[in-house]
């Protein structure tokens, strides 16, 4: 009998419930998650994102069904995993490490779930080749064994594997972390374009932002065992909940200082370099900012210009600065800056803009709508 086509689904239940799942740490008395509750939709890129220890790769090993929960219950497909060991759920996965089957050549291991869903040898292969050069892996390498191959490729063949049988559910634990940057790069586009055209859905884990803020739908922040914010790569960069998720999602300056009046939505803040700042944007009710509270301003690196000149020659609200010192990064020049009485700013400009040199005169402009005030926790 012919075999039925392995491609996606495209109704019924979600991909991925996970519901108030807790899992014990290593160490007595700690949580490795902590009342973790998520959902991913169907044909969703959800990346889960928090440094080292947040509970990331626990996450991915619960729903892959390599460690158990002592609390909450995990559902894929609306089908609960508690009793199924990972080969039989409905899941690809891919780890830091491609982990490829040594002794497999390249065509054996991208057909390996195919064949242990018992597809026959001539279908599988077909399928398997068709994968891999959607992968961009040629036949020519197909009877290589994988140590022939070098690092991204094998995580090429790894993708390729753990996407041929179109899991309900792609998990990846930081395939990109051991790439360099271009095969980096390259390995992202090519996963961001084959899942729109294939329809994957995917649970991510990360800690780098901005390569999973590309491929990202949304991102949720995990700290401490636990969903700390959730949202679409952008409304997280421009509104984090708070410094920590400010600077997990990319670079920010977080200055200190008092809130001195809230009125009509903005604040005034007087930061503890003596510099006072105003017309910030009040946001959200947790953490805002009330009179007497200290607090953080947090402005990203990009709302900070910078100009060798006096801070009455750049306008109104421009302040005195002087340049510590400026760093070429490609297309933009970063720089660190001293302001006020021993505050310290970081600026990421253009290049080809005119920029002061060191120990120069130079002021900032600041674009303080884009800022966010968050109260300090008491
Ligand atoms: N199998 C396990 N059982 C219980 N606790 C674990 C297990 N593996 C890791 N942990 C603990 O869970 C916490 C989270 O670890 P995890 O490896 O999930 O972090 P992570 O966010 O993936 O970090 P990284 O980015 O460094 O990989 C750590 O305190 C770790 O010691």
């Amino acid at each position: 009998m012919a075999q039925q086509p392995v491609t996606a689904g495209t109704a019924g239940p979600a991909p991925l419930v996970m519901e108030g799942i807790g899992k014990a740490g290593h160490a007595e008395g700690t949580q490795a998650l902590a009342w973790l509750e998520l959902q991913v939709e169907r044909g969703e890129f959800l990346t889960l994102l928090g440094p080292s220890g947040a509970g990331k790769s626990v996450a991915i090993e619960l729903v892959a069904g390599f460690l158990q929960p002592e609390a909450g219950r995990i559902l894929i497909k609306g089908e609960r995993q508690a009793r199924l060991p990972p080969w039989r759920r409905d899941i690809g996965l891919v780890l830091e490490q491609p982990d490829l089957f040594p002794e497999m050549d390249v065509l054996s291991n991208a057909a390996f779930p195919l064949e242990a869903r018992g597809m026959g040898r001539a279908e599988r292969e077909e399928r398997a080749a068709a994968m891999l050069e959607r992968w961009g892996i040629p036949p020519a390498l197909a009877r290589l064994r994988p140590a022939a191959l070098s690092p991204a490729r094998q995580m090429r063949v790894a993708m390729a594997r753990a996407t041929v049988h179109a899991p309900a559910l792609l998990l990846l634990d930081d395939p990109f972390r051991a790439l360099d940057g271009a095969e980096r790069e390259s390995l992202a586009a090519d996963l961001a374009r084959l899942r729109q055209a294939l329809g994957w859905t995917v649970l991510h884990a990360a800690r780098d932002p901005v390569l999973a803020s590309v491929l990202s739908d949304r991102m949720v922040v995990l700290q401490g065992g636990r969903a700390h914010q959730t949202g679409t790569p952008q409304a997280l960069y421009e509104n984090p909940a708070d410094p920590v998720v400010a600077a997990l999602t990319g670079p920010c300056n977080r200055l200190p200082g008092r809130v001195l009046s809230v009125e009509d939505g903005v604040c005034l803040v007087r930061l503890d370099c003596g510099l006072e700042a105003t017309g910030l944007p009040v946001t959200g009710p947790e953490g805002s900012p009330v009179p007497g509270a200290n607090c953080t301003l947090v402005i990203r690196p990009e709302h900070v210009a910078v100009a060798p000149l006096p801070p009455a020659a750049m306008g109104e609200d421009a302040v005195a600065a002087r340049l510590i010192e400026a760093r070429f990064a490609g297309g933009e020049v970063r720089l660190r800056l001293a302001i006020g009485e021993g505050g310290e700013l970081v600026a990421h400009r253009p290049t080809g803009l005119p920029l002061p040199q060191p120990g120069e005169e130079a002021s900032i402009a600041w674009n303080l709508s884009a800022a966010r005030v968050h109260r300090d926790p008491a």
